[in-house]
């Protein structure tokens, strides 16, 4: 097992990456005695609970009552009727502020159990298990919220877990596409920083999953979040620098709002987000950075690199107007002048359509 500290001075808790960690008694006396929970409450979703909520339920009922909410597996769960649901169940089983929210699952259960924890009698400790790839992100930072019709993640909360713990022995279930779709958050932390990373990304995501050993995994989830939790510490309300962990995200997040919630996965939309993140910032600072050769690249890994047909390119534009980077509805976009070296820019939104539009699918 590893563990990775995420500290600043608001708070401080592990990242624990290893296997068969669900039923890790190590790991579990430390957080029990460190929380005192008088219950869990497990938040799971329809994919995760038969494959992995027995196991949690019965390592945790050796120290506390243990209760569980199974919402359906999908991006659709991130809803104000997925959240009302399990507050009203929280109340009516009477949760109080010692219970100990646990979300096992991706990075939807994990955005949602988070928000849950957060509001819930103005808050209760939450632990993050990760189930998915994409999750190493998502379940570190403490950014938990659900989406709206208007926008993907609109309503939200900076909140931190108590732990993360990352048992890499539930990725080997993990569908295909999943893992492709996890890789992009990865490829996302190489690109703002370690370019390094990025070459044994690529190396990973062509092997199939059951092939890549426990080991490689590790080492590329330890990486790929200490990108991620060195920005953290220094910036954990997105006032400066965590803004450029939303690299790919300004047209990604528009494209998933704009097929529908569900309908292509959040690391699919960011890999087409980082594509054209790429091909603006070669404009915008009239530098070659390869962009057509990492579409490439990224296509032969399985990754569509063109924004879907059905999309308009002027819906888009609105969109990305109420991102949560906007200031006065100017689009901010997370650009790179350099590999590895990433920028937070207001660009001009007939600039950024005109490259949409050659950027979208043919039909
Ligand atoms: N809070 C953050 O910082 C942050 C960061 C990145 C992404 N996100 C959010 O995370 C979400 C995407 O997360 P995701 O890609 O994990 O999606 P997800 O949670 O929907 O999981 C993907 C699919 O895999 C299934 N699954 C999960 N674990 C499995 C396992 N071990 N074996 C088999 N199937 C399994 C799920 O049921 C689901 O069908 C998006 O909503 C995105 O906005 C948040
Ligand atoms: O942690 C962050 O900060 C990120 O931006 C990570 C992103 O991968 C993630 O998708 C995040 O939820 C996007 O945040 P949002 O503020 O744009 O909703
Ligand atoms: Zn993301």
């Amino acid at each position: 097992m590893q563990t990775l500290m995420v500290e600043s001075d608001t708070f401080r808790y592990p990242i624990h990456i290893g296997s068969n960690l669900l039923q890790s008694n190590q790991v579990w006396d430390g957080l029990v005695k460190q929380l005192s929970p008088s219950s869990f409450f497990i938040i799971t979703d329809t994919n995760v609970a038969k494959r992995y909520l027995d196991r949690l339920q019965s390592q945790l009922e050796q120290y506390a009552q243990t209760d569980y909410m199974v919402v359906e597996a999908g991006e659709a769960s991130k809803s104000f009727v997925t959240y009302e649901r399990l507050l009203t169940y929280a109340l009516k089983q009477g949760f109080d502020r010692s219970t100990v929210i646990i979300a096992l699952g991706g990075g939807v259960v994990g955005d949602l159990a988070g928000f849950t924890a957060a509001t819930y009698l103005r808050g209760v400790p939450y632990i993050q298990i990760p189930t998915t790839l994409l999750a190493h992100d998502s379940s570190v930072g403490g950014k938990t919220g659900i989406n709206h019709s208007e926008g993907k993640n609109m309503i939200g909360a900076f909140y931190q877990p108590a732990a993360v713990i990352y048992d890499v022995t539930t990725l080997k279930t993990l569908p295909e596409h999943e893992w492709r779709s996890g890789m992009a958050e990865v490829i996302k932390h190489g690109f703002i920083q370690n370019t390094k990373l990025l070459q044994s990304v690529k190396r990973t995501v062509s092997t199939p999953i059951g092939d890549i050993n426990a080991e490689s995994i590790e080492n590329i989830l330890y990486t790929s979040i200490d990108v991620k939790r060195q920005i953290v510490e220094r910036d954990e309300k997105e006032k400066g620098e965590r803004a450029f962990l939303n690299f790919g995200h300004t047209v990604g997040h528009a494209i998933e709002a704009e097929l529908g919630y569900g309908e292509i996965t959040h690391g699919e939309a960011v890999m087409i987000g980082m594509m054209v993140a790429l091909k603006v910032s070669e404009h915008y600072y009239e530098v070659d950075l390869a962009s057509n050769s990492w579409c490439e690249d990224m296509k032969s890994l399985g990754f569509s690199v063109r924004i879907p047909a059905s999309c308009d390119s002027r819906s888009l534009i609105e969109r990305m107007k109420r991102d949560k980077k906007s200031l006065q509805s100017d689009i901010r976009m997370v650009l790179l002048p350099s590999l590895g070296v990433p920028n937070l820019v207001k660009v001009d939104s007939t600039f950024i359509e005109n490259i949409l539009k050659e950027e979208l699918e043919e039909v």
